[in-house]
């Protein structure tokens, strides 16, 4: 795998027009994205300007001390929420020129999510729960394709299970399945691994990893487990609302170091 880092510069510096469908830019970009809560008298400034490029391919770690905008910049990035300034483009294109509806569509095509509590539907089996994406699309999934992907994942024996009969590694592994059966051009991880112990969460990432990286997709993963970073190509801290530095290639102590001079470590 080949992935050229360059975080914090984008192909596509200037003016743009309104709505940019380009597809041979980064899986995701930020340009001068602001997101501000609160009102007049007490703002809060979650994401500063934050202008981010996640190269196609990659899997980058996004830390940084609680409050640092790590989830803001992750909602914002998966267009669950609306910067206040500035534009996001997935995929070439621009999420900040997408109604409502359009948007809805293209996370459904084009995004996977991955979140720490998993996500399952209590009441569906393991093959129903992956499918359910595709269906709520109006599409009718390939069944073969669907038993393949779970069996790379470890669950070929556990196709008719319900969540609650799976531990929360294998459950997190349905999750994955989920995510990825839609081919989509990025996955957002939201500490995929809180909820793991060290073996399972490190058989999880790399599933995620093995699996996202066979057709090419990018994974944008937030953690506070510099374990977890350590298994992707790149960590990206933010520190106020901003990108502070970039470590590529991480391992976990140098992670966990940095991570401590920016006052997050645990
Ligand atoms: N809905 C909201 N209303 C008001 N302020 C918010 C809201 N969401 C986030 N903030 C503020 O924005 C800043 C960034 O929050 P954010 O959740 O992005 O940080 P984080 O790095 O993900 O933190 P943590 O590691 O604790 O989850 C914080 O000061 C937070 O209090």
């Amino acid at each position: 795998m080949h992935t050229v880092y360059d975080m914090t510069r984008t192909a596509h510096a200037g003016p743009h027009p309104t709505t940019i469908h380009d597809r041979s830019g980064p899986a995701v970009e930020l340009r001068q994205v602001t997101r501000r809560y609160g009102t007049a008298g007490a703002t809060v400034t979650a994401l500063d300007a934050v202008t981010l490029a996640f190269p196609r391919g990659s899997f980058t770690a996004v830390m940084g001390p609680s409050g640092s905008g790590k989830s803001s910049l992750l909602h914002c990035a998966a267009g669950l929420d609306r910067p206040t300034a500035g534009t996001v483009l997935v995929d070439g294109t621009e999420l900040t020129g997408l109604d409502e509806t359009a948007l809805t569509r293209f996370r459904r095509d084009r995004m996977g999510f991955v979140f720490q509590a998993f996500n399952l539907v209590p009441t569906l089996t393991v093959v129903q729960n992956v499918v359910l994406p595709f269906e709520l699309a109006g599409r009718r999934p390939d069944r073969t394709a669907v038993v393949r992907l779970l069996d790379r994942l470890g669950l070929g024996d556990r196709l008719d299970h319900r969540p609650a009969q799976l531990s929360g590694g294998q459950q997190q592994r349905v999750a994955i399945a989920r995510a990825v059966l839609t081919r989509p051009a990025v996955v957002f991880a939201d500490e995929p691994t809180g909820a793991l112990d060290t073996r399972a969460a490190r058989e999880v990432l790399d599933l995620l990893r093995d699996t996202v990286f066979r057709t090419g997709q990018t994974i944008v993963m937030v953690t506070h487990d510099p374990v977890a970073a350590a298994r992707a190509d790149a960590v990206v801290f933010f520190a106020d609302g901003r990108p502070v530095d970039t470590v590529v290639r991480p391992d976990a102590g140098t992670v966990a170091a940095r991570l401590a001079t920016l006052g997050g470590g645990r």
